[in-house]
């Protein structure tokens, strides 16, 4: 059983909190931008003197600016914690050592599909920025994932993760077996951050604070729990402690210089809460297949029809 929304959100109301109608806020996000590549500004629409009342000199400014940042950052930091997929039934059975082999399995088909998007995420993303720079950073991204050279990289060690847990490589590349829910969920984050700002877009990956909390626990769930499971194939996760670590830092500053009007901090908290709702509900429909559509409950270890990936 799932959580409601409100009973996993415990995001501080501030002076324009956008909590308790993320939903809304976010279609209103994707609404009103353009995927146009926009300034270095984030095409946020940064009116820098708009937050600071009455506040004399500029150093006055500054600490009202600082002071301003910090709030915004606590309130980004609400929501990736408190809305985070790490609270989700299905990512606790798993790090209590509960999921069935069939389970797991499942987890990693699906998860899978939700791996091999983010470079394709990304590449959008990188197309929206105007500076050498940014895009820099952002290539690196992608080839975090694609890797650089045939061989390496995240989608590689991801399907060693599931030669791991018994899969077939040429499945998981086969895309069969991923749930309708899945598709619909990663489709959702795509599509958000290839029509959204590229405020809304960065603001989205900062469920990546929570990341690195969830690796770890992750990797020691595996290693009590799941001992069937080759460790070798937890060389995803322990690269990706780091890199989520890097990246959420990377973004978060990103966030934080272009979002210093009340406007596009509620854009931005807004975007990280649909992102909460795209990772919880990829667990939704992997944690009901069981009692899903009858093609989509058995074992993918075991599987023989092909439905073949759709990109
Ligand atoms: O396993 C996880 O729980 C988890 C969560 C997230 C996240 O929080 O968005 C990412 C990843 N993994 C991940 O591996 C990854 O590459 C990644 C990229 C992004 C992103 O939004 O750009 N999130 C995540």
């Amino acid at each position: 059983m799932s959580l409601g929304a409100d009973e996993r959100t415990k995001v501080p109301a501030g002076p324009h909190t956008a909590a308790g109608s993320d939903a809304a806020v976010s279609r209103e996000g994707t609404d009103t931008v353009s995927a146009d590549t926009v300034s270095a500004d984030g095409g946020a629409g940064v009116g820098k003197a708009a937050r600071v009342n009455g506040t004399a000199g500029l150093g006055g400014q500054t600490q009202a600016w600082a002071a301003d940042a910090a709030a915004f950052e606590a309130r980004l930091r609400a929501v990736a914690t408190g809305r985070y997929h790490d609270r989700h039934p299905f990512n606790v059975r798993m790090h209590e050592g509960q999921l069935t082999p069939s389970e797991l399995r499942r987890w990693v088909l699906n998860r899978f599909h939700y791996q091999r998007h983010i470079p394709i995420k990304d590449a959008l993303v990188m197309a929206k920025f105007d500076t050498r720079e940014q895009r820099r950073t952002w290539l690196r991204r992608v080839q975090d994932h694609d890797g650089k050279v045939e061989g390496e990289g995240g989608i590689e060690n991801w399907l060693r993760l599931g030669t791991a847990v018994g899969l077939d490589r040429e499945v998981l590349l086969s895309g069969e077996g991923v749930l309708p829910g899945v598709r619909l969920a990663v489709d959702g984050y795509v599509n958000f951050c290839r029509h959204g700002s590229p405020l809304e877009a960065v603001a989205a990956s900062l469920t990546e604070l929570s990341a690195p909390g969830i690796m770890l626990t992750r990797i020691d769930a595996f290693e009590r729990h799941y001992q069937w499971i080759d460790p070798a194939g937890l060389a995803y996760f322990r690269i990706r402690e780091h890199q989520g670590r890097r990246d959420s830092r990377e973004a978060l500053d990103l966030v934080l210089s272009w979002a210093k009007a009340a406007a596009d901090q509620d854009r931005a908290v807004a975007a990280l809460s649909f992102k909460c709702d795209v990772l919880w509900s990829l667990l939704d429909a992997v944690a009901h297949a069981d009692t899903a559509d009858p093609a989509t409950r058995s074992d993918p270890a075991t599987r023989s029809d092909r439905a073949g990936w759709r990109p």
